[in-house]
């Protein structure tokens, strides 16, 4: 029996499993059993905690999408590790180890957790991309939409400027853009529309999982990448389907994302 909790952050939903003893080592077939959405448990993704690495950070997160794969990032994962973990002890403060680096994270008197993203990497083989070119102008197009902006959070990901993002056939367009042959290791694809009030709209295909109701750390690029643009100065609320989240990148680099948690439920899995 694997222990597990379900969590969501803005509906981007994920399963927990506390694996800081070393206890489960799930196997791939395992992972991606649990997060089948018709035979197993669901979620968009299975995020496995371990123990930190030499002392750094207060707990390691593992990613996986829902083919039981390992991808580096996952913004709203990060807030409910975060919150999770705060809940074990009196530290409204800690570090999330991940593949990608130490994430400090704090808890805010209004109970929205702050993840530092670090830094987004924005070189054309960072990405990666598959040939060399301008990340703020990537020479890949759906008709009519094109000349999106490439940022790696960790992750890959591709965010096309659109007029009108509710208007984008997210179903169709979404699996042919993330297998774009100029994207070696795929990427996630964010639309975004600004709204009349200055804040922005962003629909996301994540990669693998497809169509969420959040993406945290595509809110990230997409607050790097509309400030790129001029569209933004450098601080944004990104409206998902499934809610809001405030973005900042900062003078220094980093990138600062703040949004809810949500606990749904506990269970255990039988292997
Ligand atoms: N939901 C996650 C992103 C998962 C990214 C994953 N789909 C990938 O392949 O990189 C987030 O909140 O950042």
């Amino acid at each position: 029996m694997i222990p597990f909790v379900k969590m969501h952050g803005l509906g981007n939903d994920f399963v927990i499993v506390d694996d800081r003893d070393g206890a489960f080592a799930l196997d791939r077939a395992t992972r991606q059993a649990m997060a089948d959405r018709r035979r197993g448990i669901g979620c968009d993704q299975l995020l496995v905690l371990e123990k930190p690495n030499n002392g750094h950070g207060d707990v390691f997160m593992r990613v996986y999408n829902p083919d039981g794969g390992e991808v580096e990032a996952c913004g709203n994962g990060t807030r409910c590790v975060a919150a999770l973990v705060m809940d074990e002890g009196t530290k409204d403060a800690l570090g999330v180890e991940t593949v990608a680096g130490i994430l400090a994270s704090t808890r805010n008197p209004d109970d929205t957790v702050s993840v530092d993203m670090g830094e987004p990497r924005l070189r054309w083989d960072q990405i990666p991309l598959a040939r060399e070119m301008d990340t703020l102008s990537v020479d890949m197009t759906y008709i009519p939409y094109s000349d999106p902006v490439a940022v790696n959070m960790g992750n890959p990901h591709i965010v096309f400027f659109v007029d009108d993002a509710e208007a984008v056939p997210l179903e169709e367009c979404g699996p042919v853009l993330e297998n774009d042959p100029l994207l070696p290791e795929r990427a996630n694809i964010e639309f975004v529309s600004k709204n009349p009030d200055g804040s922005l709209r962003m629909r996301v295909w994540e990669r693998t999982a497809g169509i969420t109701q959040a993406c945290g750390s595509g809110a990230c690029a997409v607050v790097v990448a509309a400030t790129r643009r001029g569209l933004v100065d450098r601080k944004a609320r990104i409206h998902l389907d499934g809610g809001a989240l405030d973005l900042e990148w900062r003078e220094d680099g980093h990138v600062i994302m703040t949004g809810p948690t949500a606990f749904s439920f506990r269970g255990e899995w039988m292997q």
